[in-house]
């Protein structure tokens, strides 16, 4: 199945725009020929296991020659970008970066904002998204195949749940890792060799973590079982929590998710300058 004929990656050498190239080449979802990835240099060695791929640094050009425009930039690039996509389906990536300010910037009325995150890159992403009204049923359908080709994905009602999951899903990939590196650092501080602390902690965050995956498994449920045996497990969730585990985990999900709301007003404060 190729639903798309032709799309563009504004951005796509970096780390998000690559990963969702790579992702629907793979899927299927686009001939090599009908993608087109713009980057500062206009050319870079990125998929050159398929020279059909076009590169160019000229992000009208992109347009031109795409159906659909992902915008993948650091949302600070993105005012220097200045591309007339009427007529195009633009998706952008971009945290912080509100629909109106899309909207008014790229002269397209069907833009989607969608959130992906960097599990894009081995195929294991979340992606909420949210679209203009004039945005088909069609295209629905493309965009949801689109991110789907990236991991799971799911369409959301309104802009303000992309704000939050920006924070929660968005920036997800790097608590986890927060939560390996403090398990880390105390199993070197108790003296175990590298390799085992580094094999342990793999095997709690990333393999043993997918005990929530099955069906119909509840994370306060585990919890819950766990502290039911009233030994080694309950005395180490009872002594995280009294040391505020649950309230550091909520101060960074809304520290998260209020500076994705700050940025993208202040993104619109220059808009109105
Ligand atoms: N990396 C992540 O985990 C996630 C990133 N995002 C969003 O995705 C966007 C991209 O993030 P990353 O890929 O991580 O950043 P990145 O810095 O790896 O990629 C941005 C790319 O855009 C290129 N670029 C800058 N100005 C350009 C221009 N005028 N024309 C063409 N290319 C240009 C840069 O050279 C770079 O290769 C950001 O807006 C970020 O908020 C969203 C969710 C997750
Ligand atoms: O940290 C950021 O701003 C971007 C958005 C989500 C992940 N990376």
């Amino acid at each position: 199945m190729t639903p798309f004929r032709t799309i563009g990656i504004i951005g796509g050498n970096g780390w998000l725009g690559r990963a969702i190239g790579h992702a629907l080449l793979d899927a299927g979802l686009i001939e090599p020929s009908g993608l087109t990835l713009s980057c500062r240099a206009g050319t870079s060695a990125t998929f050159a296991d398929r020279p059909q791929v076009a590169w160019t640094a000229d992000n009208q050009e992109l347009v031109r020659r795409s159906q659909v425009v992902i915008v993948s930039v650091r949302p600070e690039q993105f005012p220097a970008i200045s591309i007339d996509a009427r007529d195009r389906l633009v998706i952008s990536v971009m945290a912080g970066v509100s629909m109106e300010t899309l909207l008014a910037r790229t002269g397209s009325d069907r833009v989607v904002r969608a959130l992906p995150n960097a599990a894009a890159e081995i195929g294991r992403s979340y992606t909420p998204w949210f679209c203009s009204d004039a945005v088909s049923f069609d295209d629905k359908a493309l965009v949801q195949a689109l991110f789907e080709s990236c991991g799971a994905a799911d369409e959301v009602g309104m802009q303000a749940a992309i704000d939050y999951l920006t924070a929660l899903s968005g920036s997800g990939p790097a608590f986890p890792a927060l939560l390996a590196e403090a398990m880390l650092g105390h199993a070197r501080a108790h003296g175990l060799p590298e390799t085992i602390a580094r094999r342990a902690v793999a095997g709690v965050v990333c393999d043993a973590s997918q005990l929530l995956a099955k069906p119909g498994a509840s994370p306060g449920e585990t919890v819950r079982t766990f502290m039911e045996y009233r030994g080694t497990t309950d005395a180490g969730l009872r002594a995280m929590q009294d040391a505020g585990f649950t309230k550091a985990v909520h101060a960074g999900l809304s520290a998260a998710a209020a500076k994705a709301v700050s940025m993208a007003e202040a993104q619109a404060g220059k808009d109105r300058k």
